[in-house]
């Protein structure tokens, strides 16, 4: 739906210049939900406002839907970009008009007739849920609803990608999820692509299944949101998801005897996803190898419905040989990662 290629923005300013991104390449499927991530100053928001072309980008092509938006004439980019709807952070409603003439005003601007745009305004109210919320004004709505409103705004004239730019991050947790729900719904009922920039790991797990991460105006990687968050690569996304996934090694087990002295145990951290999440490996270690295993910290979680968590295991048993063959029968019969902890800086992947 989206080709990103070879795109760079650079301001100039008096006497400098700031490379916002440079050289980025990315891919958006049609009907996917794609998030960018990245920390303050990554380039997330130049990139966004790069794609409805809200900011010209330096150098490079934004092909959506099979045209380079980057070389259209004005008229011709006005046109496309009525396929690409967008919701700000602050919302931008306007305040002295009504929810049903903020939804309205769009729709007015591209000449629709005043009983089209009645039925749009109510279809597209009742869509986010405010259909009682027509006749007031922005000021009396919450931040959610005043999101909802800006939501069904940007879906007015049928646009084909929807643009989040922090979208939920003025909202409270609760908020954030509910309007979550309702971009999902969204996605699901109308097959419409959504892009969503955002510096929360959160907004990311929830709804993303495509995630690029973005970091000092480079991709630092992309993928699948699965693989992003069980194996991640760069040291910003692991930062990133340290942050919601508490799968750091406290240091007072770091200190442990079976750290140092690995004949009288191993302490391991154990990673799974999908079906090995439901595979007894407890219990199977101590009946098959008579080893103890001893649960120190554990997390389960779940993206899009695939549950993936971490375990941190001390194994300990008379006979050492036995934890290595329990080791490698977890890895290999059960296929869950294992990193063993080896000392206090590092763990040694074993898998
Ligand atoms: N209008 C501008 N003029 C000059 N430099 C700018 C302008 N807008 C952004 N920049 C710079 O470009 C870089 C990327 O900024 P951008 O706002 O895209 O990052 P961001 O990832 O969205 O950050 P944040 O999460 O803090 O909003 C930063 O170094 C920023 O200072």
């Amino acid at each position: 739906m989206i080709k990103i290629n070879n795109l760079t923005k650079i301001y100039h300013s008096k006497d400098k210049e700031v490379v916002a991104f440079d050289n980025i390449n990315l891919e958006i499927g049609k009907g996917e939900i794609f998030g960018v991530i990245g920390p303050s100053g990554a380039g997330k928001s130049t990139l966004i406002r790069c794609l409805n072309l809200l900011e010209k980008p330096t150098s490079g092509e934004v092909i959506v839907d099979g045209q380079d938006i980057t070389k259209l004439s004005t008229l011709k980019l006005r046109e496309a970009r009525k396929e690409m709807g967008m919701i700000f952070q602050r919302f931008n409603l306007l305040k002295s008009r009504t929810v049903a003439d903020n939804v309205a005003f769009p729709l007015e601007i591209t000449g629709k007739n005043k009983g089209e745009i009645s039925t749009k305004v109510k279809e597209l109210l009742e869509l986010v849920g405010l259909a009682d919320k027509a006749d007031n004004y922005p000021s009396q709505l919450s931040g959610g609803q005043q999101q909802r409103v800006g939501i069904a705004r940007a879906l007015a004239n049928d646009p084909k990608v929807l643009l989040c730019d922090e979208a939920t991050s003025a909202l409270d947790p609760e908020t954030t999820h509910s309007i979550l729900e309702l971009l999902e719904e969204i996605n699901e009922k109308l097959g419409i692509t959504i892009v969503i920039i955002t510096h929360e790991m959160e907004v990311i797990k929830e709804i993303c299944t495509k995630v690029a991460v973005l970091d000092k105006g480079k991709v630092a990687e992309q993928g699948d949101v699965i693989d992003i968050f069980t194996k991640p690569q760069a040291e910003v996304t692991k930062r990133f998801i340290q942050r919601i996934i508490n799968a750091n090694i406290p240091e007072e087990l770091l200190s442990r005897v079976t750290v140092a002295n690995p004949d009288k145990g191993r302490l391991v951290k154990v990673s799974f996803i999908g079906e090995s999440a439901g595979k007894p490996m407890v219990s199977e270690l101590v009946h098959n190898f008579a080893i103890d295993a001893n649960i120190l910290y554990g997390n389960i979680d779940k993206i899009q419905g695939t549950p993936f968590g971490t375990l941190i295991i001390e194994l300990t048993c008379e006979d050492s040989s036995l934890i290595e063959k329990g080791i490698k029968y977890l890895i290999e019969e059960l296929g869950v990662r294992v990193e063993v902890i080896e000392d206090e800086r590092s763990v040694v992947s074993a898998d």
